[in-house]
């Protein structure tokens, strides 16, 4: 179990677990429209055997047991975002009745279950209509976001307790466009460059929508790691601060100092869209809530060969997970505090943290990790940082993105052959911290 006390992070502190839409609900019917992640994992060679999200965890149908798992395991929140393609199928234009219906019924749940809708407007799963007319390249795409947050705000933002925009800007951007790991699957530097404004652009266009329809607790949700140099070399010293600044800064810079770091604009070069400085008191916008996804380091070296961001990750010697990623509680600490201390002191949550493991219901390495960084939450607050609560990732184990169902981060195990849910050692560990009882169901 947990060496920590419920009452250590004091009676208002929220404890949630998390999932997105294209990783757990299947449910590719009832009008629901392609996503880029429809189409990126039906390409052969883009997720690991082949896996895609058409059925994952069947949660379009096997939502209530899910929100009962949430309540029985007594967290206070549940962290979900909804399928853009579900509610407009073509992006833009009419909305799927369906596609409301399922979320009005899904947060109806939480209501009834008390527990509290922590929302995100998009993780990940652009429609694929939308990609058909440049998708995130297309600064067009701040309208049709905008006018898709209104329509989920009129039928929804009255039961919600907290609404991001976006899930991870760096991934839309960097991961998807430069890298070409997710989709849409680019590696371009052009591209790279005009999405990672683009997205700020639309995160800031979205909340002005929202703002004028009279939306509360807004905010955006970011992932950073602590990014150190492999060596104590002048070069890698450089590597690891440029990667901090592709990471991390781009992203804090953006949106709460509205203007981009030099070392990162200076590797986009002449790739940035024109005249986009005009846009950063958009990008910049006043939110309500910052939302906080870390998970591990990454340690950089400086590597001549490339022209453009010459760096290179070389593999650390802590620890590491299922998934490769080192563990390294002391970064969520070091990034809390340095959110606090340099960037806002608005309220943060961790929104996302957690590991994945090998198979099995019985996972003393995650129960562990958690511990570990739920320490470094405490340690974050007694040094300043208005932590307001945390999040694991994830509820369930799910359809991990280019890792497919190999990778599991679920507190609770799914067996894809038959949906049946098994709450693991972990699950129960929240369970007694949050409820003082280990009662098993
Ligand atoms: O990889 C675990 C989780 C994903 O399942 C979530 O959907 C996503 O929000 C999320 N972000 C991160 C950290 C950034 C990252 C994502 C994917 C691959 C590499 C790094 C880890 N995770």
């Amino acid at each position: 179990m947990f060496t920590h006390k419920r009452a250590d992070f004091g009676q208002d502190f929220i404890f949630g677990a998390a999932t997105a839409s294209y990783q757990i609900e299947g449910g590719q019917t009832d009008g629901r429209g392609s996503s880029i992640w429809d189409t990126f994992s039906a390409t052969p060679g883009n997720v690991r055997d082949g896996d895609t999200g058409r059925v994952a965890c069947d949660h379009y149908n096997r939502w209530p047991e899910d929100l009962d798992l949430l309540a029985d395991g007594g967290f206070d929140a549940y962290r979900f975002s909804f399928a853009w393609p579900r509610l407009i199928p073509e992006g833009t234009g009419a909305a799927n009745p369906k596609g409301i219906d399922f979320y009005d019924r899904l947060i109806d749940g939480m209501l009834e279950r008390g527990l509290k809708p922590f929302a995100t407007l998009y993780h990940w799963d652009l429609p694929s209509a939308l990609q058909d007319r440049g998708g995130w390249m297309n600064r067009d795409i701040a309208a049709w976001f905008a006018d898709y947050a209104v329509l989920v705000n009129s039928r929804f933002g009255d039961r919600l307790a907290a609404t991001a925009t976006i899930n991870e800007p760096w991934c839309v951007a960097y991961l998807s466009h430069m890298l070409g790991i997710h989709a849409p699957g680019y590696r371009d530097i052009r591209a790279a460059a005009r999405v990672s404004h683009n997205v700020l652009l639309t995160h800031g266009t979205a909340i002005a929508a929202l703002r004028a329809e009279g939306a509360k607790n807004l905010g955006i949700v970011c992932n950073f790691e602590s990014a150190q140099p492999a060596s104590d070399s002048p070069e890698d010293r450089e590597a690891g601060r440029l990667w901090d600044g592709v990471f991390n800064r781009w992203y804090l810079d953006g949106l709460f100092k509205g203007r981009y770091p030099d070392d990162v604009l200076a590797q986009f070069g002449p790739h940035m869209p024109q005249a986009y400085t005009d846009d950063m008191a958009v990008v910049s916008a006043p939110l309500d809530w910052f939302g906080i996804n870390y998970y591990s380091r990454s340690l950089w070296a400086h590597d001549p060969r490339r022209s453009a961001f010459p760096l290179r990750q070389v593999e650390g010697p802590l620890e590491k997970t299922a998934i490769g990623w080192e563990i390294y509680p002391q970064g969520l600490e070091d990034i809390l505090t340095r959110i606090s201390d340099d960037y806002t002191k608005l309220p943060l949550y961790v929104t996302e943290n957690g590991m994945a493991e090998v198979e099995g219901t019985d996972d003393p390495r995650r129960v562990a990790y958690y511990d570990a960084h739920l320490g470094s939450v405490l340690a974050a607050r007694q040094r300043g940082a208005d932590v307001r609560g945390y999040f694991g990732w994830s509820l369930l184990d799910n359809f991990e993105w280019a890792e497919g169902y190999d990778k599991r981060f679920g507190l609770v195990h799914v067996d894809y052959q038959t949906q049946k849910r098994t709450p693991k050692t972990s699950y129960r560990a929240f369970q007694t911290l949050l409820t003082g009882a280990n009662n098993p169901r």
